[in-house]
């Protein structure tokens, strides 16, 4: 006889969701639906039809696998990462620590401390790969407004516009652990939020990356479909959705004899652009849940913290309801 399997407890049914996989060239209002609706949901989905060419993405993987396989010593005259440039295990300034190594760019301009046999053919790679994922972070920014009802549909998608966006690529590299490492560490990129606008993301295809919608509970990323992107709120669109949409804790394991490959787009804002919710999206039963700030003042906030805090928190207008719970 076979009995249908029924989820025992809360973390079981978490295990099975699987992150939505959104066609970008379905019908447009379906398609800014489905966005909205997991952006309100997981914070997190995928991405396919996105119209990044296949070329541009190989292209920064060769470069990024060209890189990571380099003798420790080159990889080391393009750091340390402080906070642009090449790091290995110390992940920003604060003590935190991961089986990782990565790459830290600043687009705009493209910070130029990197080696490569061949350094105008990496600026062409990295140049036309930040194109391409900015191009899709913004049409993705344009459905999410639409979705919305905001009257100006490029009020999000012109933050990352901006010729002083302080957007941000990373490359990520999490070598394979012998079985015994396993065994003690297996975090590469301990649990954090983005605090950017919005994440594009794409890995090789092997798994590491998981999302925790309830604390406590785990949930496994599958590298699949290979076409796609995973697309992520990050804790900036969380506060101009006036907390509608989920900026999400997330962390990449070290899982595999395999060696994991990860490409991170951080959408970000202008340092003086002022962060505050569209007066759309307030109302007399909803209002403001953060306080209007600068990307700048929030991002020293974020940098002057460990890796798993809460930063979005101390940006939360004060209600009568805070003050008797905290
Ligand atoms: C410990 C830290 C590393 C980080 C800056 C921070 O102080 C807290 C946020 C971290 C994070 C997470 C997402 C991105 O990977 C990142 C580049 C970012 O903007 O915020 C990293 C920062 C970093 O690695 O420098
Ligand atoms: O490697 C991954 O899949 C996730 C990396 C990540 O979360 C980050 O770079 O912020
Ligand atoms: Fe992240």
């Amino acid at each position: 006889m076979v009995v249908a399997h029924q989820p025992s407890n809360e973390q079981e049914k978490l295990r099975d969701i699987e992150l939505p996989i959104i066609d970008l060239m379905a019908e447009r209002s379906q398609v800014s639906k489905l966005i909205v609706k997991a952006s309100e949901n997981l914070g997190f989905f995928k991405v396919i039809n996105h119209g990044v060419p296949q070329h541009v993405i190989k292209a920064m993987e060769d470069e990024s696998y060209g890189f990571f396989s380099k003798p420790a010593s080159q990889k080391q005259r393009a750091g340390p990462a402080n906070p642009y440039g090449y790091g290995c295990k110390n992940i920003g300034f604060n003590g935190d620590y991961g089986e990782v190594e990565y790459l830290l760019l600043h687009t705009n301009p493209l910070s130029n401390s990197t080696i490569s046999n061949d350094p105008t053919l990496f600026r062409c790679a990295v140049n036309g790969y930040v194109e391409a994922v900015r191009e899709l972070a913004c049409e993705i920014l344009e459905l999410m407004a639409e979705g919305l009802g905001v009257p100006d549909t490029s009020v999000l998608s012109n933050f990352l516009r901006d010729s002083h966006s302080d957007s941000l690529l990373r490359l990520n590299h999490y070598p394979p652990l012998q079985l015994l490492q396993l065994v003690n560490n297996r975090i590469g990129f301990g649990e954090h939020t983005d605090p950017q606008i919005l994440t594009i993301l794409r890995s090789n295809d092997v798994p590491g990356l998981q999302i925790s919608p309830q604390d406590g509970f785990w949930i496994p990323v599958s590298p699949h479909p290979s076409t796609a992107f995973c697309v992520n709120v990050g804790d900036a669109l969380q506060a101009l959705t006036n907390g509608r949409f989920l900026s999400v804790r997330h962390r990449a394991m070290v899982n595999s004899c395999r060696r994991r490959m990860s490409m991170a787009y951080f959408g970000a804002p202008a340092p003086n652009a002022r962060i505050a919710c569209p007066h759309k999206l307030l109302s007399p039963h909803e209002p403001n849940l953060y306080r209007p700030f600068t990307w700048d003042e929030y991002k020293k906030a974020t940098y002057s913290r460990k890796l798993g805090d809460t930063r979005l928190h101390f940006f939360r207008v004060q209600s009568d309801h805070d003050d008797l719970t905290e």
